[in-house]
């Protein structure tokens, strides 16, 4: 199926086939109607990316047809396709709403670099208001819960940076890194850093380094030309462009290869990307942040990260501290679970005992907030009574207490087999959803952990039917 569609408006039976044979070629699916009428009756059955319009219409004109378009499907672009060349005509068809307007007769090789400037703004406009509503859904600061000693140095440094930041010009913000465990917070400090700092208003656009295959993250991040490799169909911005005037938010960036490192060094020196197959160099103007749960010191030791790149993300480093090290936050952010999950499951009223909250201080926490959220998640769920005792919390009591194992070692720990036998179907099912959620579904990471390849885990998670919930 293609990937684009286009609903071409056009009472001229052979013009109109002629330019839906002509888009096909170009690989975009093409359909035809024949008046305004017709047109807007497709519209809800197909959704088209683009409406391609004439102007001279039976019945609703070209003109009022970009209006109702607008109103019925305003991610749509409407094109205008004009036979006056009269200016006026244009200029209705712009206040009306259209995206652009192209005189008849249509030079076949201008309407494609039309569309596929049209094509190339409704993917920018698709990625940014997903970006724009996950953003929505979050605060800056003040989303960060916790008033423990470390936690509030953090917030103290990163108000002292935003405070700085304010008299300084936009395109000139320092890079920051943010470092910590898996799951301690990091994505929240970097949206916070954008939500309250002074890009607050422009995108924040986060590219997860570790769960896109290498030989795509390049692409998604620069984007590229047609033809640029096999499966270039389209011209495309990369998210770098997307993140114009506001933050690029690079999660897990020690993931990222050797080559791809030296282009990003590149984009934090010149401030300018190049697409792929593509020799002009654009401009960007966007705050970079960055966040990693490796150690990217050792890594350059190592020789696995280069150290210019690393010089120039870490100007400023935010670290943010395990769980286990926050002492009172722990039940704070305890309670804040508890009530937010019981009220998604419609059951006000629970609380934890003393004792459990003593097992909530005293476990280790190795997959950090992320960990108590999920945990607290299931104990919600099964709770049967209002006060939660420490059994019906779903953390291995022989963890309480410090804990500096990774997972591995942890799961194995957590392991018993039980008398009346186990399936391993089922243990298997358990083992992937578990990592799953540890890992807030990255399926990369999660592969990893599981000694798996990502495609092996991606056919586990076909196979069980998993699906990622929504939050
Ligand atoms: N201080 C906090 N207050 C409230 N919620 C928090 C806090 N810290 C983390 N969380 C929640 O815990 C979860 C994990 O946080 P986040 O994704 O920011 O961690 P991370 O460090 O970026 O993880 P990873 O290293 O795996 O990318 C999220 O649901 C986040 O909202």
């Amino acid at each position: 199926m293609p990937q684009y569609t286009i609903l071409v408006v056009e009472d001229d039976e052979i013009l109109g086939n002629n330019i839906c044979t002509s888009l096909q070629r170009h690989g975009w699916g093409a359909q035809l109607a024949s008046s305004s009428e017709d047109a807007l009756q497709m519209l809800g059955k197909m959704h088209p990316d683009i409406v391609l319009t004439d102007l001279n219409l039976p019945g609703i004109t070209g003109i009022e047809l970009i209006g109702r378009v607008r109103d019925a499907d305003p991610d749509a672009k409407v094109i205008l396709m004009t036979g006056d060349g009269n200016v006026q005509t244009a200029v209705d068809a712009m206040k009306a709403g259209a995206y652009d307007y192209l005189s008849k007769p249509l030079v076949l090789a201008e309407l494609k670099l039309l569309i596929e400037r049209a094509l190339d703004a409704r993917r920018m406009e698709k990625t940014l208001s997903f970006y724009q509503n996950r953003e929505a859904r979050d605060a800056g600061l003040a989303a960060l819960l916790g008033n423990s000693p470390p936690i509030q140095a953090m917030k103290t440094m990163i108000r002292q940076l935003l405070d700085a930041e304010a008299h300084m010009a936009a395109n000139d913000l320092p890079v920051v890194l943010i470092g910590g465990e898996t799951g301690t917070g990091k994505e929240l400090v970097a949206r916070a850093l954008h939500v309250d700092g002074v890009r607050g208003d422009g995108p924040f656009v986060e590219v997860n380094c570790a769960s896109i295959p290498s030989h795509l993250l390049e692409a998604e991040l620069f984007g590229h030309e047609k033809g640029a490799f096999t499966d270039a169909r389209e011209r495309r911005a990369g998210l770098v462009e997307a993140a114009e005037g506001g933050t690029l938010f690079l999660d897990e960036i020690g993931e990222i290869d050797l080559a791809l490192q030296a282009k990003l060094l590149k984009l934090l020196e010149e401030r300018s990307i190049r697409r792929l197959g593509s020799v002009k160099e654009i401009k960007v103007n966007l705050r970079i942040v960055s966040a990693t749960n490796r150690d990217l010191e050792k890594m350059v030791r190592e020789g696995k990260f280069r150290s210019d790149l690393y010089y120039r993300l870490h100007i400023i480093t935010v670290n943010v501290p395990p769980l286990r090290a926050r002492g009172d936050d722990i039940a704070l952010l305890a309670r804040h679970f508890l009530t937010l999950h019981a009220r998604r499951y419609g059951k006000a009223g629970l609380e934890f005992n003393a004792d459990a909250l003593k097992v909530l201080k005293g476990y280790g926490w190795p997959g950090n907030v992320r960990e108590l959220r999920n945990m607290l998640e299931q104990t919600v769920l099964l709770a049967a009574g209002k006060v939660i005792t420490p059994n019906q919390l779903a953390i291995c009591p022989g963890l309480s207490g410090p804990c500096d194992r990774d997972f591995h070692t942890l799961d194995s720990y957590c392991m018993s087999v039980p008398s009346n036998g186990v399936s391993v179907p089922e243990v298997e099912r358990d083992l992937v959803i578990k990592m799953l959620d540890k890992t807030d579904w990255n399926v990369t990471k999660s592969a990893r952990l599981l000694g798996l390849t990502r495609d092996m885990l991606r056919y586990r998670i076909e196979k069980l039917g998993l699906e990622r919930p929504e939050h």
